[in-house]
């Protein structure tokens, strides 16, 4: 007889996706140098966020995915019931992160987006194409929430002033910003031999490019947005992040977003979602694959 079992116990699917959205998270954090952000760098346009305090947020949230994913699995339709059940868990999640923090918003955005995407691989894991994943995710968004609050947040005065429907929009439209610019750029740029590292700042860029991103107009209105769109762009024309003429164009963005106080969380959230949604792609995420 033995003393210890020592072999592991087998993760269960939500284990692995709640996993699998925490390092998703700490990646887009670590990534470095991102324009205006949060990085192994530094602040970025922030002056209460720093490196620890996201890795501490993401961490925090490894129970809310879980419950997420494991909602979907009981439920195992796309229906209200499953809708209402992860704004709760989501509510509960945001409540975890700003207990964290002390009361700072790091991952607001991040909640919704991953938490729609771990709940929408659970449903269905034998179909994890990033296409399946995300048609699943906008059905579910598109779904009422009857028991969420409806708070003046910073998006919703941004939609007020500037017809920008940020976070909400993006998922009900099945995550654009990651299907058509930010996985496409990511393949593209590991395919040209850019490394690891400068094909995720490449796909960060790529989604900056085009993003109504409610983060950057609530601080710094249109300028900030033109500013983080046409700047971006430049990068990628330059070369992208893995050429000479392309880090100076990203140094030169980094500095003039910080100068207009123009950070853009959403589209860092953005990020995170890209590459949750590149490595269910990668690896998989049915029983066996992990
Ligand atoms: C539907 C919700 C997302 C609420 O949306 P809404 O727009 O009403 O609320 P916001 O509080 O403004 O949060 C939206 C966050 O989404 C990110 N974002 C911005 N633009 C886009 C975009 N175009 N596409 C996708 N995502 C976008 C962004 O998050 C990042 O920025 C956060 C920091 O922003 P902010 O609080 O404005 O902070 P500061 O500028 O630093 O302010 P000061 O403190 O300095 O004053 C950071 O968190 C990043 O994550 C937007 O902020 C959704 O949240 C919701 O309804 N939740 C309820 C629960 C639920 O139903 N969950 C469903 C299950 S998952
Ligand atoms: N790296 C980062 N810096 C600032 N805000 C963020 N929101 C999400 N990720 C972020």
């Amino acid at each position: 007889m033995h003393a210890f079992n020592l072999q592991a116990k087998p993760l269960s699917l939500a284990d692995r996706l709640a996993d699998l959205a925490v390092d998703a998270l700490i990646d887009e954090a670590d990534l470095s140098p991102k324009p205006a952000l949060v990085d192994r760098r530094g602040n970025g346009a922030h002056t209460d966020l720093h490196l620890g305090l996201m890795h501490a947020s993401a961490l925090s949230l490894w129970p809310a995915f879980k419950e997420m994913a494991e909602a979907a699995v009981a439920i195992s339709e796309v229906d209200s019931t499953l809708r209402e059940a992860i704004g709760r868990i989501g509510r509960e999640g945001e409540q975890a992160m700003l207990t964290t923090t002390n009361g700072v918003n790091t991952h607001r955005g991040a909640i919704w987006a991953l938490g729609l995407l771990v709940t929408a691989a659970a449903l269905e894991p034998q179909s994890f194409s990033a296409n399946a994943v995300t048609l699943r995710a906008a059905r579910l968004a598109l779904l009422d929430d009857h028991y969420a609050p409806k708070p003046l947040s910073h998006g919703a005065q941004v939609a007020l002033r500037y017809g920008a429907r940020g976070a909400r929009e993006e998922a009900q439209l099945g995550f654009p910003s990651v299907l058509q610019r930010g996985l496409p750029q990511l393949k593209r740029s590991r395919a040209n031999g850019h490394g690891e590292q400068n094909a995720r700042l490449d796909a960060l860029l790529a989604i900056m490019t085009d993003l109504a991103d409610t983060c950057v107009l609530y601080r710094a209105g249109e300028e900030g947005l033109q500013a983080m769109q046409h700047g971006a762009q430049a990068v990628l024309d330059a070369g992208g992040s893995a050429s000479l003429s392309g880090r100076r164009q990203l140094h030169e963005l980094d500095q003039q977003l910080i100068a207009l106080n123009a950070s853009p969380g959403g589209a860092a959230d953005l990020l995170a979602a890209t590459l949750l949604l590149d490595r269910i792609e990668r690896d998989g995420i049915s029983q066996g694959a992990f």
